[in-house]
């Protein structure tokens, strides 16, 4: 028997789940689940679930980081004296780190001196990420030194993308020696999705195409031909393809060069760990769906009054024009064959409305909604929901996903953690 914990450092949120584990050939049991949300607002909220009991739902906390964050969760989980399973830091005998960016490794690695450095040298290819997620890696080797950390990569499910998707048209010799090349992201997710989906339909997982869209304060849309990644919209870094909360998604790549004299320049937080430049800043963290209405928060945006919110109903619609896009061009390179189009991440699970906008935009292609199934989704319900109205041509779903439970089974399925 062993716990594990699952730490996600998101962009605007750090989600952990502990887990039993009885053996390598059981699926790990979840004990207790705590995240912090809205690390990229002005307010941060705790919510903290022990077996199947609330001990706190949205309580207010003050974080300004995922480093704060994880000492708030480690405390409230360790402090517990109702969790029985976890009596001391020691008891902790895995955790499993999302790393957003892993390059080119194909499978879950446990951290030594040298996955770390390797880490570190990609983090400027996930300025949002890699560096906040090796903060936490630090501080777990630090404060719970019998722990076995291992790193679970976001890259790893699109390792299976065609060649002619993950290349982009620049000069091939210098895309070799610098891996200049479409990684992709929320991979964690889209495998939780793919083996889910496969589940309620009870289809063969190699047999399974959809189009999923995980749009959280990231935001990326993933076409899964035969169970595995065909396409995704992130690229080299999780900056392009759709917009997200502060990250502007693709735009003409000319548009840093017209933008500002010294947007070249190193911006004054690039540290020795990470070298940002004012550009890569001001198109991470100050653009997207914030710069367009002046928040992160997407249930602001789908609730305001288009007349008197009219930058908000600027950006709904650019999202949902955006998002849409990827719908049709995913449908082509799927050739319609398209058993689901699945909604997930934090704005795919939670807003109703832009579930309906997106679906009536992308009317032609046979999608159709139930209005009823679609108000009545419940974030405490099944893992996967169904949405479709009685005469769409594909399934539209809503899962909520689990990047968490995905690392877990990944690491606990590793013969030498058990040896
Ligand atoms: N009730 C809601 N309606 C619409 N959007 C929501 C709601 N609650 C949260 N969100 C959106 O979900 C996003 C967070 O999604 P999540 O997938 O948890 O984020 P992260 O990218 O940090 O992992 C926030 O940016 C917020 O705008
Ligand atoms: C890759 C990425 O953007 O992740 P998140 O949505 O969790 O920030
Ligand atoms: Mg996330």
């Amino acid at each position: 028997m062993k716990i594990i914990f699952a730490i996600n450092a998101g962009s605007s949120s750090l989600k952990i789940s502990v887990y039993l584990a009885e053996d390598r050939n059981a699926t790990p049991r979840q004990i207790a689940n705590a995240q912090i949300s809205g690390l990229t607002s002005q307010s941060t909220k705790l919510t903290y679930i022990r077996g199947n009991e609330s001990i706190y739902k949205n309580h207010q906390v003050r974080a300004g980081s995922q480093d704060d964050a994880f000492d708030i969760i480690l405390n409230s989980l360790v402090g517990d004296e109702n969790l029985d399973e976890i009596g001391s830091k020691s008891d902790i005998a895995i955790t499993c780190h999302r790393i957003v960016h892993g390059g080119k490794y194909e499978s879950a690695q446990i951290i030594t001196k040298d996955t770390y450095y390797h880490i570190q040298t990609l983090s400027d290819l996930a300025p949002l990420h890699n560096g906040a997620a090796l903060g936490i890696v630090e501080t777990c080797i630090r404060k719970l030194p019998d722990t076995t950390n291992i790193a679970c990569f976001d890259t790893q499910f699109h390792m299976s993308l065609p060649p002619h998707v993950y290349t982009y048209p620049i000069n091939q010799e210098r895309a070799q020696k610098n891996g200049l090349r479409k990684y992709g992201f929320h991979g964690l997710s889209y495998s939780f999705i793919t083996r889910s989906v496969a589940k309620f339909l009870q289809k063969d997982v190699s047999k399974l195409n959809i189009i999923a869209l995980h749009l959280g304060s990231g935001a990326s849309a993933c076409a899964i031909k035969g169970g595995k990644s065909w396409d995704t919209s992130m690229g080299l870094t999780p900056l392009s393809g759709l917009p997200g909360a502060t990250r502007s998604g693709s735009v003409d790549p000319s548009l840093v060069f017209h933008y500002a004299s010294d947007v070249g320049k190193l911006s004054p937080t690039s540290t020795a760990k990470l070298h940002i430049s004012k550009a890569e800043e001001i198109l991470n963290k100050e653009s997207g769906l914030s710069a367009l209405a002046g928040t992160t928060d997407f249930a602001v945006i789908a609730g305001a009054d288009r007349a008197e919110h009219p930058q908000s109903a600027l950006a709904f619609d650019l999202f949902v024009d955006r998002v849409s896009a990827f719908i049709g061009s995913y449908y082509v390179s799927l050739e319609g064959r398209v058993d689901a189009l699945v909604f997930a991440g934090g704005i795919g699970e939670k807003s109703s409305r832009f579930r309906s906008a997106v679906v009536s935009s992308t009317a032609c292609l046979g999608f159709g909604i139930s209005d009823s199934a679609n108000d009545s989704i419940s974030t405490e319900g099944s893992v996967v929901q169904d949405i479709s109205s009685e005469d769409t041509r594909s399934k539209v779903l809503v899962c909520q996903t689990d990047e968490q439970i995905e690392m877990a089974c990944m690491c606990a399925s590793k013969n030498e953690l058990w040896d």
